[in-house]
């Protein structure tokens, strides 16, 4: 059993609706505490009953912060393109002005958090596929598990109005109990997958050879160019069976889960987009593809052969390139290693390139994203020009696929991934998306064979067989 010491929370939401009735505005409570080890993924699936639909998940690759979130205190949303990463950030600013927040901890990724996301390109043409989702899409959950360093931590958010009174600590007290007592749930099979339509794949060769074409004789030096899968199942499929073998199967991944409104978007991508702590600044090149080999052997040639060529070497230099400037920008010190290395994933082995940088004072992350996103990995080069090819040529509704996700605490330090190798699951039905780096060089079969393969983590979580 999970117990929570005494605790000054009372006092809090005292202070705090005291507050809320001279501002007459909500004054959000929250309180940080040690608890003894809890499985965020029993955490995750134990708050089915009450909070589905209000969930979230993430975990990075070394396991540095894994936090699942329960329940919405407040949503901050967007959409259209106008200032969606200031605004957003003014609204966060706001809200956690006022805070009441009883932490002595302070560790990274606890006390008031928002998580979510930004679509990939507010200006497509919207289909209805991704409705669940807004622009810009945060949640602050009212109770949160992270786990930092190994250790456990409980946050409880609590919203005080100026209708409240000290029955609200009572309530939150009892919520919070039956949360932490709440049994491990089993989780269920994958129910039967019983259609995969692949979208139009000639159609996005067709386009791949026309972009080649293109890019031949072009401004335009690489442009990412994304296709679908729609899965259909027996009956409605729940996040949790597939997070459960996501986390079993990509250990080396950024694992998430984020539900919105009925809809859950999730994925195992290897990408980070950046992550700030303190003034510590860190971004990552990866593009630049090579399936696994069979054997050691096999694998090592693959890898070496990667390492070597040149169209992946110039795929990956872009992105390198791009990086390397934005990260100039706001940063004092910017450590880039001149060759890439090797990252390999159950399937597939990319080409990787870390960035370090010390954040000049003051440069809050949501720039880093503005000016990062969508860095040639997942949109192209130029910037501007790609993302407007991506928009009059893909047939895809990108939504949040291949856009940054991720989270924000109070401090200011936060990790955004790039949401590839990810999914929609829409109760009986889920939406897969893959896409890769057309440059002038690309081939049309080779291309469409590594989004194939690209496919597969999601494809396998999803108990489907491979393409
Ligand atoms: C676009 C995707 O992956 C991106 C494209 C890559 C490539 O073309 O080599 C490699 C890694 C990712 O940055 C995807 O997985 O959907
Ligand atoms: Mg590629």
């Amino acid at each position: 059993m999970v117990t929570i010491q005494e605790t000054e929370l009372r006092e809090g939401i005292l202070s705090a609706i005291r507050l809320a009735k001279e501002t007459v505005q909500p004054v959000l409570v929250s309180e940080v505490q040690k608890i003894a080890d809890i499985d965020p993924f029993s955490f995750f699936n134990a708050g089915r009953e009450q909070f589905l639909g209000e969930r979230f998940f993430w975990k990075d690759p070394d396991s540095r912060h894994i936090i699942a979130g329960l329940g919405n205190c407040r949503l901050i949303q967007h959409d259209g393109v106008r200032g969606r990463f200031t605004k957003t950030e003014k609204e966060w600013n706001r809200f956690i002005e006022t805070a009441v927040i009883l932490d002595e901890y302070k560790t990274s990724g606890t006390g008031p958090l928002m998580f979510g996301g930004f679509s990939f390109d507010p200006l497509k043409e919207k289909t209805g596929l991704w409705s669940k989702f807004s622009d810009s899409h945060f949640h602050v959950p009212k109770y949160m598990l992270t786990v930092a360093g190994g250790q456990a931590y409980f946050t409880s958010n609590v919203i005080c109005t100026q209708h409240d009174d000290a029955d609200l600590y009572e309530k939150v007290l009892q919520e919070r109990q039956i949360i932490l007592l709440a049994q491990k749930q089993p989780v269920l099979p994958m129910p039967a997958l019983q259609e995969v339509i692949e979208i139009a794949p000639e159609e996005w060769k067709e386009s791949v050879s026309e972009l080649v074409r293109e890019l031949k004789d072009s401004p335009l030096k690489k442009v990412v160019l994304a296709r679908e899968l729609r899965l259909r199942f027996s009956k409605a499929a729940e996040a949790e069976s597939v997070l459960f073998r996501l986390l079993k199967e990509q250990q080396g991944s950024f694992i998430f889960a984020f539900e919105s409104n009925g809809d859950c978007f999730i994925g195992a991508t290897p990408e980070r987009l950046v992550k700030k702590e303190g003034n510590s600044v860190f971004s990552a090149c990866l593009a630049g593809s090579i399936g696994r080999g069979a054997d050691s052997d096999s694998d090592e040639k693959l890898g070496r052969s990667l390492l070597e060529d040149q169209k992946n070497l110039i795929e990956h230099q872009y992105v390198v390139d791009m990086i390397r400037e934005a990260m100039e920008e706001t940063c004092d010190e910017v450590i880039i290693p001149a060759t890439p290395q090797l990252m390999k994933m159950k399937y597939i082995q990319h080409l990787y390139t870390p960035v370090i940088g010390k954040n000049r004072r003051g440069t809050p992350i949501f720039s880093l994203v503005d000016r990062l996103h969508p860095t040639p990995a997942l949109g192209g080069l130029p910037k501007k020009l790609a993302v407007e090819k991506i928009r009059e040529m893909e047939r895809l509704d990108r939504g949040y696929y291949a856009a940054p996700l991720g989270w924000l605490d109070h401090n200011g330090n936060g990790e955004f991934a790039v949401a590839i190798r990810s999914a929609l699951l829409q109760g009986e039905e889920a939406s897969l998306f893959a896409g890769c780096g057309i440059v002038a060089d690309s081939d049309a079969d080779s291309e469409y064979r590594e989004t194939s393969i690209k496919f597969r983590p999601m494809l396998n979580a999803f108990g489907g067989n491979n393409l």
